[in-house]
C-alpha cells in the first residue's frame, strides 16, 4: 500500500501529466523548405502517441534494465557501481517526469564531442520558435524531441563512470538476434546455394538474386525496437519465402534504377570496365535487419557488382536497436560461431571482408544528432564529402527516411528529389518500411487509396519503399 505522501505526490504528477496534454496545440506550422514541419502535435497523431506513450515506455524500460543491473555493477565495479546505478536512474527518471509534463529541453551537461552541436540546435530552435513558448518535449518538432531523448539517456549514463559505456539496449538487440536464428540459416543457406554458381550466373540471374536480397534487406527493417518499444520485434518467417506475398506493399520500387547506378557508376574519371565500385550502407537496427544488410553486402562484393562496402553505424545506442560498433562486431562473431554451417561459414567470409579492408565500418557523430541530411553539406561537410565517395548509398530504415525528408508533411505525390531538398552526395536509395507519417513519391491517388484501405498505412510498418534518387541530376523522379 503506497505511503500517503508517495500517494499524493503520484496523485500530483498525474495531474500534472494531464495538464500537460491539454496544453497540447493544434497543429502549428513552420513552413520551410516548401512544406510544413510538424511543430507541435494534434491529439491522437502518431507523433503525439509516440511523445506521449511510446518514448515514456522506452524510458521506463531504461531505467528497469539499469535497476536490475545492480548487482551486475556491484560486483564489477564495488560501491561506486550502486551509486553510479543510482545517480543514473534519478537523472533517467527526472528526464521522464519532464516528458511528461512537458516541460522546456534542456541544454547537455556532460562534455561529449557533440554537446556543443546539440546546444546550439536547441538555441537555434528556441530562437525559431521565439519567446513565448519554450522548446519542449509537445511544443516542438517530434524528429527533435525523440533524437533529444537518446541523447539524454546517452548524457545520464555519460554522467555516472563506470558504467558510462553500459548500453541499456543490448538486451533487446541481442534477444532480436538469437530469435531470429530460423530467419538466418535459412538465409545462409539460400547463399551457400547462391555462391556454389556465382560464376555461371548471367546478368540476368544476377539482377533476379539482388533484387530479392535487396528486398530481404528491406524487410529486415520491419525489425525496429523503437516503433515496439522495446518488445520481441524479431524474424519468424521465412525471409526468402516471404518475399512474393509482401511484393503489393512495396508502394514505390526503384530496384532498377538501384541495380544501373551499380552496373554502370557514374563517379567522374571512371570508366565502366575500370570502376571500382563502393557502396555506402547507412545502417539502421541490430538483430536480424543488420544480418540482412550484411548478407546484402557479402552478395555485392562476392558476385563482385561492388569491391568496397563502407557500412555507417551510430558512435552510441539509439532509438532502441539501432547499430553500434560493438552490436556490429557482436553479430559478426556471434554468426561465425554459429552451430550452423552455412551461418558460420558467412561469419568468416564477413571477418575476412572486414581484414582484407573490403568491408570498413564507420560511425560519425552526425548520425546521432537531430539535424536533417540537407543539413548535412553545411554541419557535417567531412561526412558528405565521405559519401560523395561512394557510386551508391543505401539508406536502411525510417529514421533515415525522416531525416531524408526533414520529416515534413509533403504532398505524397511530392517527388523524393524535391523532398531531399539538395541532399545528394551520390545517388541513393531509400529503403524503409513505412513507421511515421512522411512518404514521398507516390503515384495520384495512391496515398488516398491507401488511406482509404488501411488508415495506419503510414505507420504500421506494413508497406515499404525502395526509393532512388540520382543526385548528381536534376530529373524528375
Ligand atoms: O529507423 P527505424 O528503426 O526504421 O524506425 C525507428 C522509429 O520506429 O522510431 C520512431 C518511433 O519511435 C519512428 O518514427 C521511427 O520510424
Ligand atoms: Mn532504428
Amino acid at each position: 500500500m503506497l505511503s500517503s505522501p508517495l500517494r499524493l505526490a503520484r496523485c500530483i504528477s498525474s495531474l500534472a501529466y494531464w495538464c500537460a496534454h491539454l496544453l497540447v496545440l493544434e497543429r502549428a506550422h513552420e513552413r520551410v523548405g516548401g512544406a510544413s514541419m510538424v511543430v507541435s502535435f494534434p491529439r491522437r497523431s502518431f507523433a503525439y502517441l509516440t511523445v506521449r506513450d511510446r518514448m515514456p515506455t522506452i524510458l521506463t524500460r531504461v531505467i528497469d534494465t539499469i535497476h536490475r543491473n545492480k548487482n551486475k555493477f556491484f560486483e564489477e565495479y564495488g560501491e561506486e557501481g550502486i551509486q553510479a546505478e543510482k545517480q543514473t536512474i534519478s537523472l533517467l527518471s527526472k528526464m521522464r517526469n519532464e516528458l511528461l509534463t512537458d516541460k522546456p529541453l534542456l541544454e547537455l551537461t556532460d562534455s561529449l564531442q557533440d554537446t556543443e552541436s546539440w546546444n546550439q540546435y536547441l538555441q537555434r530552435q528556441q530562437k525559431q520558435q521565439g519567446d513565448q513558448d519554450s522548446v519542449s518535449w509537445f511544443k516542438s518538432p517530434w524528429l527533435y524531441v525523440e533524437c533529444y531523448m537518446y541523447r539524454r539517456v546517452q548524457e545520464a549514463l555519460w554522467l555516472n563512470p563506470p558504467i558510462s559505456d553500459y548500453d541499456v539496449f543490448n538486451e533487446g538487440k541481442t534477444q532480436s538476434f538469437f530469435e531470429s536464428q530460423q530467419a538466418m540459416m535459412t538465409l545462409c543457406t539460400y547463399v551457400e546455394g547462391l555462391n556454389k554458381n556465382m560464376e555461371g550466373l548471367s546478368k540476368n540471374q544476377l539482377l533476379e538474386h539482388f533484387n530479392k536480397l535487396l528486398q530481404v534487406s528491406l524487410w529486415g527493417n520491419k525489425c525496429d525496437l523503437s516503433i515496439s518499444a522495446g518488445q520481441d520485434n524479431s524474424q519468424k518467417t521465412s525471409p526468402i519465402d516471404s518475399l512474393d506475398s509482401l511484393q503489393p506493399f512495396i508502394l514505390v520500387n526503384d530496384s532498377n534504377r538501384v541495380w544501373s547506378a551499380l552496373i554502370s557508376p557514374q563517379r567522374p574519371g571512371q570508366s565502366k570496365e575500370t570502376a571500382l565500385v563502393r557502396v555506402d550502407i547507412v545502417l539502421d537496427n541490430s538483430g536480424f535487419e543488420l544480418f540482412t544488410d550484411l548478407v546484402l553486402a557479402d552478395f555485392l562484393v562476392s558476385s563482385r557488382l561492388a569491391h568496397e562496402i563502407h557500412f555507417h553505424g551510430k558512435s552510441f545506442p539509439w532509438f532502441v536497436s539501432d547499430v553500434t560498433a560493438n552490436d556490429f562486431q557482436w553479430t559478426i562473431r556471434q554468426t561465425t560461431a554459429a552451430n550452423h554451417k552455412w551461418m558460420s561459414k558467412s561469419g568468416v567470409q564477413w571477418m575476412s571482408h572486414l581484414k582484407d579492408g573490403a568491408w570498413s565500418y564507420h560511425d560519425h557523430p552526425f548520425w546521432t544528432q537531430p539535424h536533417e541530411f540537407c543539413d548535412m553539406e553545411a554541419d557535417a561537410p567531412d561526412l558528405y564529402a565521405t559519401l560523395q565517395g561512394a557510386d551508391l548509398v543505401l539508406f536502411k530504415g525510417d529514421l533515415n527516411y525522416r531525416k531524408l525528408t526533414g520529416d515534413r508533411e509533403w504532398d505524397h505525390t511530392a517527388s523524393f528529389h524535391t523532398a531531399l531538398r539538395g541532399f545528394g552526395p551520390a545517388p541513393l536509395c531509400s529503403l524503409r518500411t513505412l513507421k511515421a507519417n512522411v512518404q514521398v513519391g507516390l503515384q495520384p491517388g495512391q496515398g488516398e487509396r491507401l488511406g482509404s484501405q488501411d488508415p495506419e498505412w503510414m505507420t504500421s510498418g506494413k508497406y515499404a519503399v525502395v526509393q532512388f534518387d540520382n543526385a548528381k541530376s536534376e530529373q524528375k523522379d
